[in-house]
């Protein structure tokens, strides 16, 4: 197997890294690529008030995840957790024990590969990995990279390959920090490892939380979930503005109720019952023992007490899963657009989805039906809200 190793700084990870990294996984043919934050770089200090090596870890650990190729991008704590300066060598040492069967390639830019020479122990870098070297700037030319590569080669014996970029990236990291002080820079990084900046108000960000523009706050909400959730959620802001039009419902409160719906989506049991312990959410058995039917509780407790969002929004969150009795307009939009928003797809959705713009109640009831059907399919207790939800309707609903 050919696995890419990419170390850096990543303070922050920008696109840049994913561009090229990207690119190069393509270019190489690799199965496998890490990213590989450096503890303490061996050439530079890091500035003063950096984000700690865990910050670092997680925000490259969220670009990676965006990359959206599963397990074939990861990070790995190698050089973090070994302490002292990060020599690339030592490093290849260690990855050599652990794949010693595969093919490893060293990617870097070309800052980094016109030093290569001056790195601690080039040669053994040079017998345990391949190289590969691509440009970071319009100006960087192809022919000092052919120059440096033959260098190599004839000094170190060094595999090298050279790749252009299709696109460059014209920014690193300590631009990045200056922009991200002044409130600029957001777009070139991944909206996600942005929202992390701004929650962990690093890089002089001190952004109010509960005073984000809409932007923000989704790249806030991003930042907690795994990147492959994120299409679901954007579907649902998009379908619950669209429905807030078509029935006159405040479609701002819709859209951060859409963004801010599933933040919580991915914490663990523990956590989600440490936010309702926090916020005095009174719990059922059931809901005790679900993540499912807790991250709509805690989501609206992070809505409101982190994010400053209306009660509005906080009730939406609260029954986007379970539904209850006597809905308010905002909660069944933020319902319904949960259920049939542009990327679900199941027998029905279509018909689900005409009926949301002809009849909300009906397609209100349309929707606790089925999802009480396929709980009892699946042998799934039903709460009682969401029992609560269709006996009402069924009650209340007119024609
Ligand atoms: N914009 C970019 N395009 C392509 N490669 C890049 C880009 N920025 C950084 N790299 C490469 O990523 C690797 C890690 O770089 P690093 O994390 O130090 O980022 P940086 O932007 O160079 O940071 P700093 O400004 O703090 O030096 C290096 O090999 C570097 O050449
Ligand atoms: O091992 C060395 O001597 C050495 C010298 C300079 C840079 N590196 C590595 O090169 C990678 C890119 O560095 P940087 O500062 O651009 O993030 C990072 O993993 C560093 O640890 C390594």
């Amino acid at each position: 197997m050919k696995i890419g190793i990419y170390g850096g700084t990543f303070n922050p990870p920008h696109l840049g890294h994913l561009t090229s990294a990207r690119f190069a996984m393509e270019a190489l043919g690799l199965e496998k690529l890490l990213f590989v934050p450096a503890g303490e770089p061996p050439h530079k200090v890091l500035p003063e008030g950096s984000p700690t090596a865990e910050d670092r870890l997680a925000m490259t650990a969220i670009a990676a995840d965006g990359m959206l190729l599963k397990d074939a991008v990861e990070v790995d704590g190698t050089e973090l957790r070994r302490g002292g300066k990060s020599y690339t060598s030592d490093t290849l040492r260690e990855f050599h024990a652990r794949f010693p069967d595969d093919e490893l390639w060293l990617l870097m830019g070309t800052d980094m590969f016109l030093t290569l020479q001056n790195w601690h122990e080039p040669e053994v870098i040079c017998s345990l990995a391949h190289l590969c070297a691509f440009s970071r700037t319009q100006s960087d030319s192809g022919e000092l990279l052919a120059v440096q590569a033959k260098y190599l080669r004839d000094t170190f014996g060094a595999d090298v390959r050279t790749i252009q970029l299709p696109q460059i990236t014209p920014v690193s990291s300590t631009q990045l920090r200056e922009l991200l002080e002044r409130g600029e820079g957001s777009g070139y990084l991944s909206p996600a490892v942005y929202g992390y900046i701004l929650r962990r108000g690093l890089y002089g960000t001190h952004a109010d939380l509960k005073r984000l523009t809409d932007g923000q706050l989704r790249a806030c909400s991003y930042s907690m979930m795994k990147a492959k959730r994120i299409a679901h959620v954007g579907g649902v802001e998009e379908e619950a503005v669209r429905l807030a039009r078509r029935w006159g419902a405040d479609e701002e409160l819709a859209r951060r109720a859409g963004i801010l719906h599933d933040c919580t989506k991915y914490y663990s049991l523990e956590q989600q019952l440490q936010i309702c312990e926090e916020y005095g959410i009174v719990l059922d058995d059931l809901e005790r023992v679900s993540v499912k039917l807790l991250h709509s509780k805690t989501g609206a407790a992070l809505a409101r007490h982190v994010f400053g969002q209306p009660d509005e929004v906080y009730w939406a969150i609260y029954y986007h899963t379970t539904g209850k009795a006597d809905m308010t307009l905002l909660e069944k939009l933020v319902y319904l657009a949960d259920y049939m928003e542009p990327n679900r797809d199941f027998p029905g959705v279509e018909e689900l989805r005409k009926l949301c713009y002809e009849d909300l109640d009906a397609a209100l009831l349309m929707g606790l039906e089925m999802s009480i059907d396929d709980l009892n399919e699946r042998g799934v207790p039903i709460h009682r809200n969401t029992q609560g939800a269709r006996d009402w309707l069924l009650e209340h609903r007119k024609g």
